[in-house]
């Protein structure tokens, strides 16, 4: 990947221009005249386009929960030769099992992920960490990291299996999509679809994050409940894409995700070639430092779903898949109250990255819990401040204080995440993360 290429990468990011909200119905034409109007399936599709919809739901379900897009296209994607198996690299999928898979109750951390290869790209730079559930049920998660240095070219992505949650860490990105362009940096995250194509360019040498990939039902946003009809990620902070198409005849490879395994078929054009788009399926950003934090404004901690951005609901009200939380700057003013995060347990499993600075609960720096570094907290395992930070807060003067040095955040799901391998047996994965809750000495005695 050249610095040419990522300033060209850069330029366009820099120019794009989205349409806002969160579950519209959004429409976009790159060429005027190519929406058709008061149909969605004329007899001709308007300027010689393919109509083709592309469902997030099944056909009947509830409108609240309906998702679909219609697609005007080149090409239509039914045009295609037969796909065949890839590799998978480092990528996995659900169901985790097997017996190289054993659920772990240990808490674990990691560092980084190491550099990759030189030419590595979004998709060859993905590491399955764990997750649970099964994709082919669509039910459960999967937790992967990328580290890469190199654009897609001539290859497009999709994700049969899930929507993918992507969230960067360092390097900025270009998603090309088949709805238009993203640009998505770190303290930004985005959201492609399920089965939507994309390709991923850098906006830097090098890019690195997060990618939660939901099998379940699609991120929506939290209710608000007593908190009233605004708060937390507001709904017009959300962008897609606007509709942009490429006319490209040539070789693309055509890679799907398909109940965890990857497979490729090369196409003799772009599938990037959508002319015009209308629906809510759509793909997105969304500028995490636009989060609206709520917090105690007297007394205690309040649990952290109060920082819930998205959540993957559950047949059970209140009981999510996965949800999305994020650490965002905020002020601390609780009185006669331990401020940081708590010692608890939670039936939940709770898997924590952090995209800058530090997180108020644990130690920075080396060895400590860094940027590109996750953690995870399987169901019920006892965790919560470091020693550290328990014996720094327990004895802090209590005055209003900002905490604005570090952007964390958390994929917290109903099943515990089972550990791949890889993940277990990673040389970044830091060993004695148990130490840090050492020290924490005995102040009780009975007698
Ligand atoms: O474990 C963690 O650091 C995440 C977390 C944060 C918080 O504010 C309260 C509970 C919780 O699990
Ligand atoms: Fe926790």
């Amino acid at each position: 990947m050249s610095g040419t290429d990522n300033e060209q990468a850069r330029k366009v990011a820099e120019g794009l221009t989205y349409s806002s909200g969160f579950g519209n119905e959004h429409s976009s034409e790159a060429v005027p005249g190519a929406l058709p109007h008061g149909r969605n399936s004329p007899q001709r599709a308007p300027l010689g386009l393919y109509a083709e919809q592309l469902s997030g739901s099944a056909f009947t379900e509830p409108r609240r929960n309906n998702r679909r897009s219609w697609l005007y296209r080149i090409s239509p994607s039914a045009a295609h030769p037969p796909f065949t198996r890839i590799d998978n690299g480092a990528l996995r999928g659900a169901p985790f099992a097997g017996p190289e898979q054993v659920p772990d109750p240990n808490r674990l951390r990691w560092d980084p992920m190491p550099e990759p290869a030189a030419g590595t790209d979004f998709l060859a730079g993905l590491w399955t960490l764990g997750g649970n559930g099964d994709a082919a049920q669509r039910v459960g998660m999967a937790i992967h990291l990328y580290a890469a240095n190199a654009s897609m070219t001539d290859r497009v992505f999709s994700d049969s299996d899930g929507e993918l949650l992507i969230v960067p860490e360092s390097g900025g990105l270009l998603l090309r999509t088949e709805f238009g362009l993203l640009r998505a940096e770190p303290g930004e995250v985005a959201l492609i679809p399920r089965g939507v194509r994309f390709r991923v360019e850098l906006l830097d040498a090098s890019a690195r994050g997060y990618v939660c990939e939901n099998y379940g039902q699609p991120f929506v946003l939290p209710d608000l409940g007593p908190i009233g009809a605004n708060g937390l990620a507001n709904p017009r902070d959300f962008r897609a894409p606007v509709a942009a198409y490429e006319e490209r005849e040539a070789p693309t490879e055509v890679v799907n995700k398909f109940c965890g395994n990857l497979w490729a078929a090369t196409y003799d054009h772009s599938p990037l070639d959508v002319v015009a788009w209308h629906g809510n399926h759509v793909p997105y950003v969304y500028d995490l430092h636009r989060f609206n934090v709520i917090g105690s404004i007297s007394y205690d901690h309040p649990d952290p779903s109060i920082f819930t951005v998205l959540t993957s609901p559950s047949d059970t009200p209140g009981l999510a898949g996965v949800d999305f939380v994020v650490f965002a700057p905020r002020w601390l003013v609780g009185e006669d109250t331990f401020r940081p995060p708590y010692f608890h347990r939670n039936v939940m499993s709770e898997y924590m990255g952090l995209i800058e600075g530090a997180y108020d609960a644990k130690k920075a720096g080396k060895g400590g819990f860094v940027p590109g570094g996750g953690s995870l907290h399987n169901m019920m395992s006892a965790h919560g401040p470091d020693r550290t930070t328990f014996d720094r807060a327990s004895a802090a003067e209590l005055l209003p204080q900002k905490i604005d040095n570090g952007l964390a955040f958390m994929f917290e799901t109903r099943w515990p995440v089972i550990t791949t391998p890889q993940a277990i047996e990673a040389d970044h994965l830091q060993s004695g993360y148990d130490d840090v809750w050492q020290g924490l000495e005995r102040h009780f005695r009975s007698s």
